[in-house]
């Protein structure tokens, strides 16, 4: 089995099911089609609840007409019964009857189904044309807690913030501290974080405020507010973000809002935690735009571009906090220049032990990190903060009496202060470490990820490698997140590992070698295969030894390639 089988029978498993709920646009572009196509597209098995039918092509909509309350009651039992789905995207619902209809059935479901199926709910208002296809009093108000994520654009968010039913409740104002001079354009985006989060508050669930319609804004910029989100770091659970990409300046973007929110729903129902799945969502929609094609006389379509693979598509993301709340436009991070790699990372081990990281560049490990919970910050005990310094410096002098490449973990004030070769920081550590002087010095710098967002987090700061994980199980550190697995580490390489040197970790060992190795990532990390094992040097060079053999086998073509 060469790599790209494995590869390929990994993700060809059967396809989760996801339902649209929504209305039939004739011309093809938007609503239950757009949704159907971008199911296909994105390896899902798509079932349809058509609540409207349109009689529309690419210049106007001509005529709009309710499925009868029966008929939409009756596609959704139908479907349950046999085809139950993963996630549902909500799009068009044109009467306070569906709405309500819609309400009940979902609180019945979520006492039924054993899982219950996340739900994005697109409040669909006007077509694109200007024609408005439902009433301007439409209450949302019944599917509060039944929702888990809204997708409107700026026009649906002022129309549910200031206009619905649901805006008679609300009674805060814009709360701008008077002493902070704020532009024209930040206060438009201030009031767009503002109606996100009141939204959020209302619907107790996570908001995404898209700015494509803003057009204001210089960038696309979507404000997302999340609430908790089990599997992700805490510093991103109940969080703002602004999710930037450059404004794709098209007329070919009829159904983009429903593109994106069943592209969402596809995310989820293949795993992805949510933040991952709107960042893939938003990628796929900036290709689409950007391969959009016309084909009537009015605006065209979006291309289905497939798994999104490409960093450019992907948006740039930035936590708002309250010291940046007041220059809420898009900055950029400013660029630091890590040392790059001097050599592949092989088999990396990372170790407490002095001895045994003496044992393992005695045995020609080329890269090792020292990684001790030794708090140098907490600890009371000034002893323990000299045993901390004393080990550092002792490290350092042994990676480089080794020519290795020696990564400190989290310690980075010592690094700097001793001259490590790198350092390895987590995703907490991002927004307090001094990154401009760990690059100002010619150090390396590792980072560690637990999911797409996180990734792109990591390549924001453009680090000398990327560390994904945890792979498999394991008992070394309690890990927040799930195992990501062969499949998403494979789409995390194929992303990130024509950019980045690629770091698997987490309860690799020699008997899972092979399944890393066939990912196409360019090194691992291990921690428990070697320093628990009895002979620590013997361990490595046996992981080292098969690593080399697998990696080269797998990146020369077979055979019968050959022959061909
Ligand atoms: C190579 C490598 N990858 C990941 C980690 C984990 O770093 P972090 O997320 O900061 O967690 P701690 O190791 O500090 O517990 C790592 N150390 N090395
Ligand atoms: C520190 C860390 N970060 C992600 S997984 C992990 C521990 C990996 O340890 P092991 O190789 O023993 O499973
Ligand atoms: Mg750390």
């Amino acid at each position: 089995m060469n790599s790209s089988t494995f590869v390929s029978e990994s993700i060809m498993q059967t396809p989760p099911i996801v339902w649209t709920i929504a209305g039939s646009d004739s011309g093809g572009g938007a609503g239950i089609q757009a949704d159907l196509l971008t199911m296909q597209d994105l390896s899902c098995h798509g079932c349809s609840v058509i609540t409207t039918l349109t009689a529309q092509n690419s210049v106007s909509v001509s005529l709009v007409e309710t499925v009868s309350q029966s008929m939409l009651l009756a596609q959704l039992t139908s479907l349950c019964a046999d085809l139950p789905p993963v996630a549902i995207k909500i799009g068009l619902l044109a009467s306070q009857a569906q709405v309500n209809i819609l309400a009940d059935w979902l609180t019945q479901i979520r006492s039924t189904l054993i899982l219950a199926p996340f739900v994005v709910l697109d409040p669909v208002m006007v077509a694109s044309s200007g024609a408005s296809f439902n009433p301007m009093d439409l209450d949302f108000s019944p599917l509060i807690g039944l929702i888990d994520l809204l997708t409107p654009n700026q026009h649906e968010l002022g129309r549910l913030c200031h206009h619905c039913v649901l805006a008679q409740h609300r009674n805060d104002n814009l709360n701008l501290e008077s002493s902070i001079e704020i532009d024209p354009m930040s206060t438009l985006q201030l009031q767009l974080i503002n109606d996100a989060k009141w939204l959020s508050n209302i619907f107790k669930c996570h908001v995404l405020a898209k700015g494509g319609d803003a057009h204001w804004q210089y960038d696309a910029t979507d404000i997302y507010v999340s609430t908790s989100v089990p599997g992700a770091s805490v510093a991103h659970s109940n969080a703002v973000f602004m999710l930037s990409s450059q404004r794709i300046v098209t007329n070919n973007n009829h159904g983009s809002g429903c593109t994106l929110s069943s592209a969402i729903a596809c995310f989820i129902a293949h795993d992805f935690v949510i933040h991952d799945a709107i960042v893939l969502a938003k990628a796929y929609v900036n290709r689409g735009l950007a391969l959009g094609f016309s084909l009537g006389q009015g605006p065209g379509v979006l291309a289905r571009t497939g798994w999104p693979d490409d960093l450019q598509a992907m948006p740039l993301i930035k936590l708002i906090t309250s010291d940046n709340l007041a220059q809420a436009s898009f900055k950029h991070t400013a660029h630091n220049d890590f040392k790059s790699l001097q050599k592949p990372l092989g088999i990396y081990p990372v170790v407490d032990d002095l001895n045994i990281l003496k044992q393992l560049l005695s045995a020609g490990c080329k890269t090792i990190q020292y990684r001790t919970k030794l708090d140098s910050d907490t600890c009371s005990d000034s002893l323990q903060r000299l045993t901390l310094e004393t080990n550092i410096i002792e490290v350092i002098k042994l990676g480089r009496e080794f020519h290795a490449q020696l990564f400190i973990n989290d310690h980075w004030q010592l690094a700097l202060k001793h001259g490590a070769f790198g350092v390895h920081l987590g995703q907490e550590d991002l927004a307090t470490a001094d990154l401009a002087a760990i690059a100002a010095v010619g150090m390396a710098l590792g980072l560690s990820s637990h999911s797409y967002f996180e990734a792109l987090l990591a390549h924001q700061h453009s680090p000398s490698y990327i560390a994904l994980g945890h792979i498999f199980a394991t008992t070394t550190k309690q890990m927040p997140s799930a195992p990501q697995g062969i499949t998403k580490l494979t789409r995390y390489v194929s992303l990130f590992s024509r950019h980045y040197p690629t770091v698997a970790i987490g309860g690799i060992n020699l008997s899972n070698l092979e399944v890393i190795a066939m990912t196409g990532v360019g090194d691992v990390a291990v921690v428990r295969a070697v320093s628990a094992a009895a002979d620590p040097a013997k361990a490595y060079q046996a992981l080292n030894h098969k690593w080399l053999q697998l990696t080269r086998a797998l990146s020369k073509p077979s055979v019968s390639a050959e022959v061909r």
